[in-house]
């Protein structure tokens, strides 16, 4: 029985996973990963790393990626929740500069499965949110990129009640016009 749901999100190879939990008196279980269903749904993906952190109301991670070292990451939300965003920045791409957000939290349980090619960022919602996510290649602090995450070209529709909460590297972001042009990033 396979026991995780494939939500389609209009960017392809970008999917919201659903699993299926089950519950008794005592709570609730699930499988978070299973590699057999993965495969089963034609997703190969070898994951190496597994990372987490903790953010307050109010912070915004992002918008991330590795430029030669690109991350597949499947996402989710251990307590709390974020609005999760993933923007196509695979050059030649036909939804290349498209974004796509969701809330991921520890009541949905939702995953979002996110291809090498695209940057990632969230926006915690709670109070506090625990965030963790598997990565099919390792970290390469030389190699990380990112963009702005107010980029007007790119127009993300943050669900923001007052400025977001930045590192001092994500507010230094540039927009994608000047990361990308034709089929190769400048
Ligand atoms: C990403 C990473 C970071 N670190 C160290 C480097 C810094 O000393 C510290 C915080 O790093 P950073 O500010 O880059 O963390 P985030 O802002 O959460 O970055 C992540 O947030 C967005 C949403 C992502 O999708 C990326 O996976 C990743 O860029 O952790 C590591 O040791 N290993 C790692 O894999």
């Amino acid at each position: 029985m396979r026991k995780i749901t494939i939500i389609e999100t209009g960017i392809k190879d970008l999917l919201v996973i659903e699993p299926k939990l089950f519950f008794d008196s005592r709570g609730y279980f699930f499988e978070s990963y299973n590699k057999k269903d993965f495969e089963e749904l034609g997703l190969h993906y070898n994951f190496v790393q597994d990372n987490q952190s903790k953010s307050s109301r109010g912070v915004l991670r992002g918008l991330h990626f590795q430029m030669n070292f690109p991350q597949t990451k499947l996402v989710r939300v251990l307590d709390g929740s974020v609005f999760d965003v993933a923007v196509d920045i695979r050059c030649g791409s036909p939804t290349y500069g498209k974004w796509f957000g969701t809330v991921l939290s520890a009541d949905n349980n939702r995953q979002l499965l996110i291809p090498k090619g695209f940057a990632h960022g969230f926006l915690v919602l709670s109070d506090t949110a625990i965030f963790c996510y598997k990565c099919d290649d390792f970290y390469h602090p030389s190699d990380e990129a990112g963009i702005a995450w107010d980029d007007p070209d790119i127009g993300i529709n943050w669900p923001l009640v007052e400025s977001p909460i930045l590192s001092e590297k994500d507010k230094a972001y540039p927009r994608l016009n000047e990361l990308c042009r034709g089929d190769s990033y400048v």
